[in-house]
């Protein structure tokens, strides 16, 4: 069963449309990497996940459910009761989303409870030196704070992480060392992952699942070895670098000319089409439904021939 089930999911900011209709699915224990272009909705989805959307955002059609539970559709109580229990979220910026006049030790105590031992979660994110619990978030390096960010997130063993790009704002080194944090303390706790990130051979080496999300939608996902591997859907083929069917007829793809669309509404066809070397007529008016293609839920009319 899903932990995880976003449906036809759509959110507009006054004027903007940042998600068209997305779906997304995510098993208990299983870690899913979610990419696409600045823009095509990452993060609106993943604060979706736990109605923690800015003021601005309006939802129109679609559902989200965590654990059987309708998210949109609860109470404040249960929707508390929903994240405490159920959901941990990281950040981009790990300074930001700690509180700037509180020791590291006492936001932890916080979170845990009067009695809690905040050196064994500062330890399990690999942070033994007891000067970090006296410290205040500003005295830490970005990727110490994001450790500690990462405690906080884990210190309930939810059942599933967000992860909006938490090593974006960190150095190379750094940042592999924080995503070693977060995967193994997440498979030791059964916790699934959601990770938003740029980076589509980053996601597949660590991640079980893909989703690539394109003008709001999610157009492919699926096994991640396979979405790299054979990407079904034009886009993701670009991303991959990987197109051969596109490559045979001397397409450059990569990087991908042109530009990410803005949408105001529903996108009357594809929203990738005028980018697409694989473009024809009807991708400009009819949207794409989900097609299963090998192991893979695409939303491309042509996704058989670009996967073949
Ligand atoms: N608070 C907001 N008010 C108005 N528009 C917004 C707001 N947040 C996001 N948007 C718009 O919604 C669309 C989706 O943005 P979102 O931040 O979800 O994308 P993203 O994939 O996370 O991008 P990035 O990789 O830059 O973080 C964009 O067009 C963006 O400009
Ligand atoms: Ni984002």
């Amino acid at each position: 069963m899903s932990l995880l089930t976003v449906r036809n999911l759509v959110i507009d900011y006054a004027g903007t449309r940042a998600l068209d209709g997305a779906d997304l699915e995510v098993a208990q224990g299983e870690t899913v990497g979610l990419v696409g272009e600045s823009g095509s909705g990452k993060s609106t989805l993943g604060s979706a996940v736990g109605r923690l959307l800015p003021r601005a955002a309006r939802r129109g059609e679609g559902e989200v459910v965590v654990a059987g539970e309708p998210v949109f559709d609860l109470p404040a109580d249960r929707l508390r009761r929903l994240r405490r229990k159920h959901l941990g979220f990281v950040f981009q910026d790990p300074i930001a989303s700690l509180n700037p006049t509180m020791r590291v030790g006492d936001q932890l105590r916080l979170v845990l409870g009067r009695g809690a031992d905040v050196g064994f979660h500062l330890g399990r994110v690999k942070l033994d030196d007891p000067r970090v619990m006296r410290a205040y978030p500003h005295q830490l390096s970005g990727g110490m704070a994001q450790r500690v960010a990462i405690a906080m997130a884990m210190a309930t063993e939810p059942e599933l992480l967000v992860a909006d790009e938490p090593t974006a704002a960190l150095d190379s080194q750094v940042r592999e060392e924080v995503l070693n944090v977060v995967f193994s303390l997440a498979a030791a706790a059964g916790t699934s992952i959601l990770w938003l990130s740029h980076d589509l051979p980053a996601v597949a080496r660590r991640c079980d699942r893909v989703a690539v999300m394109y003008g709001g939608r999610v157009v492919e996902a699926g096994p991640a070895r396979e979405v790299l591997g054979n990407p079904a859907h034009p886009y993701t083929a670009a991303l991959a670098g990987s197109a051969p069917a596109a490559a045979a007829h001397g397409v450059r793809l990569e990087p991908v000319p042109g530009r990410p669309p803005v949408l105001t509404g529903p996108s009357p066809g594809c929203a990738f089409a005028p980018r697409c070397p694989f473009a024809e007529e009807r991708c400009e008016h009819e949207r794409p439904e989900p097609v299963r293609v090998g192991k893979q839920d695409v939303l491309c009319h042509r996704a058989e021939e670009v996967a073949a």
